[in-house]
């Protein structure tokens, strides 16, 4: 039986590909072999021994230890893209509503519920303190061209906007995405200077946090507003409630509130709304349930954070898998462990990503069982190696 975890809300349509296999158990005990996560906050998580493998059902992987996770030989699993349109959805709607002062104006209609007045009277006297300005014809600039970023740049362009892009590291599946219109920025500051929106899709790492920073805001041409559905941490807090308090930043759109953020003026706290669509719920609920359920019955990985893909056919008898270090001459010890018993290799695959590796094994026979134990044994003593499957 394999045992998967879940925390949050993860969608029906991911859970009942555990549920309707007989050969799993779902939220069943304290051990599990898989763990399904959305936002929860895994750095404080004491990580039972029997944890393989965690699926983020999502495309933010900030709330997990990854690096703590690849060295206990826990494989890290995104859904790339899965809710990329909600995200863009969103954006686009904010971009709309922000600028046509939408949320103060309905915000302000509400408040007349109780009135006893002439509504329709006040509302036409009223009006023209909430006049907004279009988008089309105004600047866009995209900070990060990945699933998301490729999106809103290009439906922005669609709907007249001139758009200017960053991102130093796209990828060539991306570029191939984005259309030619959209004008490349050689550096930040060319976003900073000249956009009136500007949109941020980059992740959260050690090296984008802050990205948005008191130096940055001394760069902004005066009157942007700024989307943030990508994480908090990319904006220096203090930095941008000065920036609104003075106007250099007109508004500050964010999906990321906390009580700092409610504080200050000119800001749209949005409640962590990006991928909040039933479709996108059920997309990464099943990409990471595929994922997860796929890497535990046949060790192929496919959009791990912290490993390759490596996929094989599933040829032999038994799979032996191991997970290590990305150091020469890992292969060569792993196959002298297997050159003492009698089995031959049916077929083999070693993939790397930066500094972690992952080699599979089929053989074309079946270990004994007291083989097994000491095959996994002698390999998971071979330096470097984070973990050993037999499948
Ligand atoms: N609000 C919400 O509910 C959601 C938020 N997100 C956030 O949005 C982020 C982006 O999501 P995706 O587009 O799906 O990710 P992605 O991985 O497809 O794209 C990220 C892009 O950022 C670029 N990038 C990285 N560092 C950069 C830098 N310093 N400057 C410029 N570009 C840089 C990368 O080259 C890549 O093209 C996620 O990491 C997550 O934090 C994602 C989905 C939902
Ligand atoms: O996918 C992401 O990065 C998100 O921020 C979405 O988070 P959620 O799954 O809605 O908790």
């Amino acid at each position: 039986m394999i045992s998967i975890n879940t925390y949050n809300a993860i969608s029906q349509s991911g859970l009942s590909l555990i549920e309707d296999d007989l050969n799993y158990h779902l939220n069943g005990n304290g051990d599990p072999d898989g763990i399904l996560v959305r936002s929860k906050n895994l750095h404080d998580y004491d990580f039972p021994a029997s944890v393989k493998a965690i699926a983020r059902a999502g495309a933010g992987v900030n709330n997990i230890p990854i690096d703590l996770c690849t060295e206990k030989g826990i494989v890290v699993f995104n859904t790339p893209g899965a809710n990329a349109n909600a995200v863009k959805e969103l954006v686009l709607a904010n971009l709309i509503a922000s600028s046509r002062n939408l949320y103060s104006a309905v915000g302000w209609t509400n408040s007349l519920r109780d009135s006893e007045g002439d509504v329709p009277g006040v509302v036409e006297a009223k009006k023209k303190e909430f006049v907004g300005s279009e988008i089309k014809g105004k600047k866009l600039g995209v900070v990060g061209l990945g699933a998301i970023g490729v999106l809103v740049a290009n439906d922005a362009l669609a709907l007249g906007m001139d758009v200017v892009a960053y991102d130093p590291f796209i990828s060539v599946d991306a570029a191939w995405r984005l259309s030619q219109d959209v004008k490349r920025a050689h550096q930040i500051e060319e976003v900073w200077a000249e956009c009136d929106f500007v949109t941020l899709h980059i992740p959260l790492t050690d090296k984008t946090a802050s990205f948005v920073s008191e130096g940055a805001f001394g760069k902004m041409k005066k009157g942007m507003t700024i989307l943030n559905f990508s994480r908090g941490e990319l904006v220096e807090e203090d930095a941008m409630a000065a920036a609104l308090e003075s106007g250099i930043v007109r508004k500050y759109v964010t999906d990321f509130p906390n009580e700092k953020v409610l504080a200050m003026k000119n800001v749209v706290p949005v409640p962590h709304l990006g991928a909040s669509t039933v479709e996108s719920e059920e997309n990464c609920a099943i990409m990471a349930t595929k994922q997860l359920k796929t890497y535990l019955e046949t060790g192929n990985i496919k959009h791990a954070v912290n490993l390759p893909d490596v996929e094989l056919p599933y040829s032999g008898k038994m799979r032996v898998t191991v997970m290590h270090q990305n150091i020469p001459n890992m292969v060569g010890q792993i196959a002298t462990v297997l050159s003492g018993y009698a089995v031959n290799i049916a077929d083999m695959i070693n993939r790397s990503k930066n500094t972690w590796a992952y080699t599979m094994i089929d053989l074309d026979q079946k270990l004994a069982d007291d083989e097994q134990a000491e095959v996994k044994q002698k390999m998971k003593n071979i330096t470097g190696v984070v973990s050993v499957r037999l499948i």
